[in-house]
């Protein structure tokens, strides 16, 4: 295995049980249908698919939320699901996941300080002592001013919530982050400031980063490479440039036709991104592409994000 991988699933398949409609048999959801990819160091993988495509399923196997029916899920070359209880514990710090709804993971009886502090002293990642000084370097990493440390959840908007979030799960100081549609519940305006954070923390960080989404906007816009699911089955893997120039499956050609021509996400992200890295005006307007082909616009975000 190359050393720059990070994870690497081979043939996963989940199968759920459920009751069937007669109540007297079970019945079998296939979720997940020998599905195979990997991630690489420093890489974001968007996984892209409409509802109950399997890609939360695909996600909770990865952080141990689960057990695959069959298949291998490998992180740094070793198959988590033979891990023992000790190595399982350790694997759980290296893997975070962020979800949509950061609210009801917060405990709203608890400040953002105690909030943060839990996890970094439970995983010995900074003694009591060195905590406050590290929870101030988490919060200036995802943008949230220092005081925010003495507030509680229900002080914040959305988005900072999904901040907080954000600061608790690389908290753990993870090599692999498997976020799950966070930024879904957000405002437009709200989405593409999350968006650009997460590019930025994995351009600082170097991180790995699975990335799930309903919308080929916003997924291409943060993925590096994209696998379209389509009922439990991954129906096209590329790079997302190539994949938005030159969708092949039927399914993908549909995602990119759902993306609005004059996306407000995609001009929220763009206008979110000018005002940090300020643009030459004499470049061609990036809003101008927008307008005109999305996809353009998209591919030269992605190569932007990159760093390419
Ligand atoms: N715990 C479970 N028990 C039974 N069936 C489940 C369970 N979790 C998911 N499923 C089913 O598995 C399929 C895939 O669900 P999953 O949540 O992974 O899809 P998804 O693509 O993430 O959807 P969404 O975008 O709505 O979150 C769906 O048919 C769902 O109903």
């Amino acid at each position: 295995m190359n050393d720059d991988t990070v994870l690497k699933i081979i043939k996963l398949n989940k199968v759920y049980k459920v009751q069937s409609a007669s109540f007297f048999t079970k019945a079998v959801v296939h979720a997940v249908k020998d599905v195979s990819f990997m991630i690489k160091k420093g890489e974001i993988l968007g996984l892209v698919g409409e509802s109950g495509s399997g890609k939360t399923t695909i996600g909770k196997q990865i952080v141990g939320l689960g057990k695959p029916t069959s298949g291998t899920i490998q992180f740094r070359g070793k198959d988590i699901l033979t891990f023992t209880p000790k190595e399982k514990r350790a694997n759980r710090v290296k893997i975070q996941m962020i979800f949509q709804d950061a609210y009801s993971s917060l405990n709203p009886r608890k400040n953002i300080f105690d909030i943060l502090e839990k996890p970094i002293l439970v995983n010995h990642i900074a003694s009591k002592r060195d905590a406050g000084v590290y929870i101030d370097h988490l919060l200036d990493l995802v943008g949230l001013p220092r005081s925010s440390k003495d507030k509680y959840p229900h002080e914040f908007s959305g988005g900072q919530r999904q901040r907080i979030g954000i600061a608790r799960a690389l908290s753990l100081k993870p090599e692999l982050l498997v976020c799950d549609e966070p930024t879904s519940a957000l405002d437009v305006s709200i989405q593409a400031q999350i968006l650009n954070l997460l590019k930025e923390i994995r351009d600082e960080l170097k991180l790995s980063m699975l990335f799930i989404g309903h919308g080929l906007g916003a997924v291409s816009y943060v993925s590096d490479r994209i696998a379209v699911m389509n009922q439990g089955r991954i129906v096209e893997i590329a790079e997302s440039a190539e994949l938005f120039r030159h969708p092949l499956h039927p399914y993908t050609k549909v995602l990119k036709e759902a993306i609005p021509i004059a996306s407000p996400l995609i001009k929220s992200m763009k206008a979110e991104e000018n005002a940090r890295t300020q643009w030459d005006p004499n470049d061609a307007s990036p809003l101008e592409l927008v307008d005109q082909q999305t996809h353009h616009y998209v591919k030269s975000s992605i190569l932007k994000g990159t760093g390419s």
